[in-house]
């Protein structure tokens, strides 16, 4: 079997708090496997374990108990870190840099050779759709600008392994959107994605695979679709019955042994309506400024 791109086991962190000894735990005998090439999500309400997990993994935090591994490395050694992109739930950046140079700088740290600087920098600023912005100071951009030029900065070395921590916290459904589709672009480049977040409908549709914590405490892990499909019943989406029709159908469904649990109305969530309706006023506002450029 491939290795995992994170193997944790059996962690624990405890805090001091106070100067009485008292000890806060906040990540309590966590077991987690992130496989390679996956959309990870660590899903939890406020307090319940993401960050002090992610901080472990990313190696700046030591576990009071248990292990993690990042592609079979101790998460400490500088080795297993410089397989690893991160972009931080609440990223600092000086706002007198432009973009660009803010993703060069971050690609200097990190090492990547001189030579094939520029080629990395515009690489990832073509990806993450800053091209027109990156000559502008980080200091002008919008929540979401920031994020994107943040995950630039985290995959401009070329890591496997990408660690988002709320990547989209704080930003509107557009922007969290055009972050889910280069999430899916990185997972495409074969990479392997981890996020934490607690905005749970823009996860569903993004992760292959989730974590929920409570407390610390590992309460459930597996495939989106195992979590939350009524594995029992099957939905059909049907046009142009009339309601004079449904005691047909439904003894059509009893004849086949079958039970209608409910009729209701399919309905969008209010996310994707939004999207919708924003994006074809985007895509007018693009068509219309096309038209007047060529006059
Ligand atoms: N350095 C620290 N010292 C003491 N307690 C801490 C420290 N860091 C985190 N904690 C506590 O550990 C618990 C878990 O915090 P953590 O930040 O990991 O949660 P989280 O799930 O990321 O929350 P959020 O969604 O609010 O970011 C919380 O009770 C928090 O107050």
């Amino acid at each position: 079997m491939a290795e995992s791109a994170i193997s944790i086991k059996h962690l624990t962190k405890d805090f001091p708090v106070g100067i009485s000894g008292k000890k806060l735990r906040a990540v309590d005998s966590l077991d987690l496997e992130v496989q390679d090439n996956e959309i990870f999500g660590l899903l939890g309400p406020n307090g319940s374990g993401k960050s002090t997990t992610i901080k472990i993994v990313l190696g700046l935090l030591e576990p009071s108990a248990g292990d993690c591994r990042i592609y079979g490395k101790p998460s400490r050694a500088v080795e297993a870190r410089r397989s690893v992109g991160f972009l931080p739930e609440a990223p600092y950046f000086y706002r007198y840099l432009s973009g660009r140079e803010l993703v060069r700088y971050y690609a200097r740290l990190c090492g990547v050779a001189k030579s094939d600087l520029n080629d990395a920098v515009d690489s990832v600023i073509e990806l993450v759709g800053m091209g027109e912005a990156a000559h502008r100071r980080v200091g002008t951009y919008s929540k979401g600008m920031l994020q994107r030029i943040g995950l630039a900065q985290a995959i401009v070395h070329d890591p496997q392994l990408v660690i988002l921590d709320e990547p989209t916290a704080g930003v509107d459904p557009l922007g969290s959107a055009a972050i889910a589709e280069i999430v899916r672009e990185l997972k495409s480049r074969g990479k392997t994605i981890l996020l934490s977040s607690h905005l749970l409908a823009q996860i569903e549709g993004l992760c292959d695979r989730v974590a929920i914590l409570h407390r610390g405490k590992l309460v459930h892990a597996g495939r989106v679709d195992e979590l939350v499909n009524e594995e029992s019943a099957d939905a059909f989406v049907v046009e142009g019955l009339g309601t004079e029709n449904h005691a047909a159908v439904q003894a059509a469904i009893e004849a086949g042994g079958g039970r209608l649990v409910r009729v209701e109305k399919p309905r969008l969530s209010l996310d994707s309506f939004f999207l919708s309706q924003v994006q074809q006023r985007e895509s007018q506002r693009a068509g219309e400024a096309g038209k007047g450029g060529k006059q």
